[in-house]
């Protein structure tokens, strides 16, 4: 069985597909998808895995993460992938040196098409925004993102996906797939 994940994000395939080792061969397809405004990951990622099924018909994920700041009002949300680009984690980091209220999370939504439609698995981790970086990993926010004492950027890819938004939302998917075969 093989399962195409669509993304322009290197890191996220990565992390699929050390998921599913030895259970689903993941290929990595980088499309150009339309990607709808929606504050919910879980549409945006629906409807995404709905524009890449009409391009490419076999059965295929994709993946939409938000990062949700507690004294920021929830940004940059949705828009994370922007903020990234833009302002970074130096940005990030600026916006919250004199709050208190550190409180953060990661949302991720997968959405898997097939011919029996799409199924949507969502995945949340809550931790908190440190004063500074930390680690060398990951990739994203994971460098000013704590759990539990340490930076995602601090830990082994499986760690992370062991604790992880992804890693949740996978894991509720692989659990659904695994029944089915
Ligand atoms: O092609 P797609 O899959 O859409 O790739 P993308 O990187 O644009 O993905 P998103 O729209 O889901 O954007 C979410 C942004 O949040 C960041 N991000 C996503 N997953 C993350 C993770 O596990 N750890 C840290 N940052 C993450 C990363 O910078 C992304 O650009």
């Amino acid at each position: 069985m093989k399962i195409t994940v669509v993304t322009g994000n290197r890191h996220k395939a990565d992390e699929v597909a050390s998921f599913f080792s030895g259970i689903a061969e993941i290929e990595h397809l980088d499309l150009d998808l339309p990607e709808i405004r929606d504050e919910n990951v879980g549409t945006v990622a629906r409807e995404k895995a709905r524009a890449a099924w009409e391009q490419i018909g076999r059965p295929l994920i994709v993946d939409d993460t938000g990062f949700f700041i507690t004294a920021l009002n929830g940004f940059p949300g949705a828009t994370a992938a922007y903020v990234m680009k833009t302002i970074g984690n130096p940005g990030i980091l600026k916006l919250m040196e004199d709050q208190v209220d550190r409180s953060a999370y990661f949302e991720t939504a997968i959405a898997y098409a097939s011919e029996e439609g799409i199924r949507v698995f969502t995945g949340r981790i809550d931790g908190s925004i440190l004063g500074a970086p930390r680690g060398e990993g990951g990739f994203g926010y994971d460098p000013i993102f704590s759990y539990e004492g340490r930076s995602l950027a601090e830990m082994l890819l499986a760690e992370k996906s062991v604790v992880s938004h992804r890693g949740r939302a996978l894991a509720a998917f692989r659990d659904w797939f695994v029944s089915g075969i």
